[in-house]
């Protein structure tokens, strides 16, 4: 079963890019692009990408006012990716003006609280130190506002769905058991975010640093 798990390409290196899109094509689902291949490729770079037959999932996080974001939204709708995201910290009215500008194939995501952030650091910005309850409220707030789903850790993930049971769930800050953990604070296995309810996984570093990624993502695919 390969279809829940996404790539995250996170290089400014197109030859880099498509090289590994390459290896790993069999044993994924679809293809992240981020803020760091589109800062450095842009919207050709992401044609071509899309050239490799997998799904693309366009992770730029957008978060402003509502008509800046819908307006950028606007101008990707040619891209058509599979999945985009925006912050649900952008409130109701950007996501739904957002929901309305995507492509009508194109799922909008809301980012609810990221995988590198713990508790003592929703303290400093202000927020209840309790992950869960800030990723279910921001889960209740992205369903009333009509987008598809939210992207949250393996750790809440079950406790959103309760709230959103037909959601869709996208998980990163995923890591196979003893993997690196690197910038990421929130961590959970593969299949334990499976089971808990992820629509699908985000893997990045465990497979494209990996000195054989295609293995690697074989690798995953089994524990699936
Ligand atoms: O929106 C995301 O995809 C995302 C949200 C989040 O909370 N945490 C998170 O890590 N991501 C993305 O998921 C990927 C994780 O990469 P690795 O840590 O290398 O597996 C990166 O591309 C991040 O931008």
């Amino acid at each position: 079963m390969s279809a829940p798990l996404y790539v995250a390409l996170d290089t400014p290196d197109m030859d880099r890019a498509k090289a590994i899109a390459q290896r790993v094509r069999n044993h994924v689902g679809g293809i992240k692009l981020g803020l760091e291949f589109f800062m450095a490729n842009g919207r050709h770079g992401v044609r071509e990408m899309a050239e490799v037959g997998l799904p693309i999932f366009l992770d730029l996080k957008f978060h402003d006012i509502p008509n800046t974001v819908a307006k950028a939204i606007q101008a990707l709708r040619p891209l058509e990716p599979a999945i985009l995201t925006v912050h649900a910290a952008g409130g109701r009215a950007m996501l739904e003006d957002a929901k309305a500008a995507a492509p009508s194939g194109t799922k909008v995501v809301a980012v609810t609280m990221l995988t590198s952030l713990d508790d003592r650091d929703l303290v400093s910005i202000g927020l209840s130190p309790d992950p869960h309850e800030q990723v279910v409220r921001l889960a209740e707030l992205a369903k009333s506002a009509g987008v598809d789903g939210i992207v949250c850790s393996g750790e809440e993930v079950a406790a959103a769905k309760k709230a959103w049971p037909h959601g869709f769930f996208v998980v990163p800050g995923v890591r196979p058991a003893n993997g690196v953990i690197g910038d990421q604070k929130r961590v959970v296995t593969p299949r334990a975010a499976l089971d808990a309810g992820a629509s699908i996984l985000v893997v990045g570093r465990p497979i494209t640093q990996a000195e054989d990624p295609d293995q690697a993502a074989r690798d995953i695919e089994a524990t699936l």
